[in-house]
């Protein structure tokens, strides 16, 4: 696909609950710098999907890697430790605190040495302290919250808070980005402006993976789309092969004729 370098890694992954397979045989890549959506249908297994590919649940069969690391048996926050940052449908920011606030705070959580060096009052820890407020300060700007900073989180809109859980995402400083249906709950113009900043964001050197219902979005955003149906990958390609395909658009209409 004329990208440099594999990042994320999916091998013969198979999960199973009980007598329920929520995933077999499923295999992709995604490469260094690339947009790939995770789609299909309720049910098909994308959740499960981003929950292996996270180490928030660990497969039946096969192996997730990251950058050569296979993440069998990794801690969720050891997978962080590699640049494998995830969100979360549901955003915990805390309500009373400001944006600004929230950031500062996340910073912190993951700064301990300058925090060690506040406690003990050494000289550098103030020149940290500074330098966490100028990254809260940058971070709030680059996913467009700017004029928010000084709001409290909890009267932000839905979408705004997903943008704070973007932002708290990235001051882990992801080398990829894991996100789960980032935009439900978004406007039209909200998650317009998500999209922007999802580009920007790879712009700026990190992978992409989303799973996501929204398929306009998932079309504008996505370099290479993966298709789940009943836990099997049924195609894999770029939109506008994956619009026209016949398998694809079966597979959603018969979901759209089992709600019906
Ligand atoms: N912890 C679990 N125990 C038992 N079955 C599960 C568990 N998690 C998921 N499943 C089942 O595995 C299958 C795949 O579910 P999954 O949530 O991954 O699908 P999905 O594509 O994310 O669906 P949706 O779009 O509705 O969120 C479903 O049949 C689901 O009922």
């Amino acid at each position: 696909m004329g990208f440099a370098a594999t990042a994320l890694k999916v091998e013969q992954v198979a999960v199973r609950f009980g007598g329920l397979v929520a995933l077999s045989d499923m295999n992709f890549t995604v490469g260094e710098g690339e947009i790939v959506s995770l789609i299909g249908p309720n049910g098909a297994g994308k959740t499960t999907a981003f929950n292996v590919m996270t180490g928030f649940l660990d497969p039946t069969h096969g192996c997730v890697s990251y950058r050569g690391t296979a993440l069998n048996g990794l801690k969720p926050h050891q997978i962080a430790d590699l640049g494998l940052i995830r969100t979360f449908q549901r955003t915990s920011v805390f309500p009373n605190d400001t944006v600004y606030d929230n950031l500062l705070v996340g910073l912190h959580r993951r700064g301990r040495v300058g925090l060690f060096e506040a406690i003990l009052g050494l000289p550098r820890a103030r020149s940290s302290e500074r330098r966490l407020r100028e990254r809260a300060s940058e971070l709030v700007e680059w996913v467009g919250l700017g004029r928010r900073a000084h709001d409290l989180a909890g009267s932000l809109s839905y979408g705004e808070q997903r943008l704070v859980g973007v932002a708290l995402a990235l001051a882990a400083e992801p080398s990829m980005l894991l996100l789960d249906e980032p935009v439900s709950g978004m406007n039209a113009s909200e998650t317009h402006t998500f999209v922007e900043l999802i580009r920007n964001i790879r712009d700026r050197g990190v992978t992409i993976l989303l799973v996501e219902h929204d398929m306009p979005m998932v079309m504008s955003v996505s370099d290479r789309i993966v298709v789940l149906n009943y836990g099997r990958i049924i195609a894999e390609g770029p939109p506008d092969v994956i619009r026209n395909d016949p398998v694809v658009i079966e597979a959603y209409l018969g979901q759209g004729a089992a709600r019906a």
